[in-house]
C-alpha cells in the first residue's frame, strides 16, 4: 500500500521524485554546491515562479534544472541560493525540497486531468461552511473531513453568517465525529479562533460564497485576497488566482485556497475510513472484504452490532456519511 497512516502522508510519483533528488547523495558529479543555501518556505506559485519567505524576507525563485519536474507547492520548505534580498528583478533558485510532513491533494478535474498537491506540511483543515446563504453543504464538509484525516491534518469547522442562522443542526451532525467548531458572525469576535490558529499551518477551504475572503480580511487585516498576492510575483496585473497562497498568522501559517473546491479522494479505500473510527473498526473485522458498511450491505457486522445495540448509532450513521462521501468526483453542488 502507497499509504501510511499516522505518518499522515502519502508517497506519490511526485513525492518520490522530489525526495529523489532532494536527498543528500548528489545525483551527479557535476551536481553544483550548495553550501550557502538558506531554507524558505514556499507561500505562492505562479507560471514557474516560486514566492518562498526566507528569513522573513519574501524573495521571488525559479526551480533549478536539477530539481527535474518534481513539483514545488505552497507549504514546501525548500533551500534557496542567489540573490535573497527580495529586491524587484531578482530571481533567486530554490535547489532542494525538503521532505514533506503532510500533503493535501486537490481532485482532478475537467481544466486538469492530474491530481495534484496543492498544500504541504500543513497540520489544520479549517473548513469554512456558511449557516446560510449559501445553505450548508454537508456533503462538501464530509468530503473534506476524510481529506483532512486522510493527509493527517486535523479539521476544523468555522461556521459563518450565524447572524443569518442557528448553528445548532450541524453542530448536531457533527458532534459525533469530535470535530471542534467555531460559531462566526460578522459582530462576534474572533479570539476562539485566533486561538485555534495561532502557531498551526492552517489550510482554508471552502465553497464559493461561505464567506472565507470576509474571514481571511479580518484574521489578517490589509489581505486583499480578491487581488492576490501571486500578482505580486509576476507583475502581471490583475488576475483571479486559483492557486493556494500562504500567509504568515500568529506564529503559524494561514493558507487560502481559492478555487480549490474538490480533494482527492479516489486513493482512500473505505478501511482507511474506517481505521479513524476506532470504535467501530473491532466490528468492521467481522464484514466481507469489500464491505460498504452501508444499511444494504450483505452480512456486514457493523450492521449486525448496531442491531444488537453494541454500537453508538450517531457514529455508524458518521462512517456511513463519510464513506458515502468518496463516491462521486463533485464536490460543489450546483445551487
Ligand atoms: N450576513 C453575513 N454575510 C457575510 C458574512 N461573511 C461574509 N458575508 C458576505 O457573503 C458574501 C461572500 O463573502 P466572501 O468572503 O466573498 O466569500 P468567499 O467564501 O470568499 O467566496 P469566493 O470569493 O467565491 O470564494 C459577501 O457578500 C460577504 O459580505 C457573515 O458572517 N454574515
Ligand atoms: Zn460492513
Amino acid at each position: 500500500m502507497s499509504r501510511t497512516r499516522g505518518g499522515g502522508r502519502h508517497l506519490d510519483e511526485d513525492d518520490i521524485r522530489v525526495r529523489a533528488r532532494g536527498g543528500s547523495k548528489p545525483r551527479t558529479r557535476n551536481r553544483p554546491k550548495h553550501e550557502g543555501a538558506v531554507e524558505g518556505m514556499v507561500t505562492a506559485v505562479d507560471r514557474g515562479r516560486y514566492r518562498c519567505l526566507v528569513d522573513g524576507v519574501p524573495v521571488v525563485a525559479m526551480k533549478a534544472r536539477e530539481l527535474g519536474r518534481g513539483s514545488i507547492v505552497v507549504g514546501d520548505r525548500v533551500d534557496v541560493v542567489g540573490d535573497l534580498s527580495g529586491r524587484a528583478d531578482t530571481l533567486a533558485r530554490v535547489v532542494r525540497v525538503r521532505d514533506r510532513g503532510s500533503v493535501l491533494r486537490r481532485t482532478a478535474d475537467d481544466t486538469d486531468p492530474v491530481e495534484r498537491v496543492i498544500v504541504a506540511n500543513a497540520d489544520q483543515l479549517a473548513i469554512v461552511c456558511a449557516l446560510a446563504d449559501p445553505a450548508p453543504q454537508p456533503r462538501f464538509v464530509d468530503r473534506c473531513l476524510v481529506a483532512a484525516y486522510d493527509a493527517g491534518l486535523s479539521p476544523l469547522l468555522c461556521l459563518t453568517k450565524a447572524d443569518l442562522a442557528a448553528p445548532d443542526e450541524l453542530v448536531r451532525v457533527y458532534e459525533p465525529l469530535g470535530v471542534p467548531f467555531e460559531v462566526l458572525s460578522p459582530e462576534g469576535g474572533l479570539e476562539g479562533l485566533r486561538e485555534r490558529l495561532s502557531g498551526r499551518t492552517t489550510v482554508l477551504v471552502g465553497s464559493s460564497g461561505v464567506g472565507k475572503s470576509t474571514l481571511v480580511n479580518r484574521l489578517v487585516p490589509g489581505t486583499d485576497r480578491a487581488v492576490g498576492h501571486v500578482n505580486a510575483v509576476t507583475g502581471r496585473g490583475r488576475h483571479t488566482s486559483t492557486s493556494a497562497a500562504a500567509l504568515p498568522f500568529e506564529g503559524g501559517w494561514l493558507i487560502d485556497t481559492p478555487g480549490v473546491r474538490s480533494f482527492g479522494l479516489a486513493h482512500i479505500s473505505p478501511e482507511d475510513i474506517v481505521a479513524g473510527f476506532a470504535d467501530l473498526a473491532e466490528a468492521a473485522e467481522g464484514c466481507p472484504p469489500g464491505c460498504a458498511h452501508q444499511p444494504d450491505a450483505v452480512d456486514c457486522a457493523v450492521g449486525a452490532a448496531l442491531g444488537r445495540g453494541e454500537l453508538d448509532p450517531a457514529r455508524v450513521a458518521s462512517l456511513r456519511r463519510l464513506l458515502a462521501s468518496r463516491e462521486g468526483d463533485t464536490d460543489e453542488p450546483e445551487a
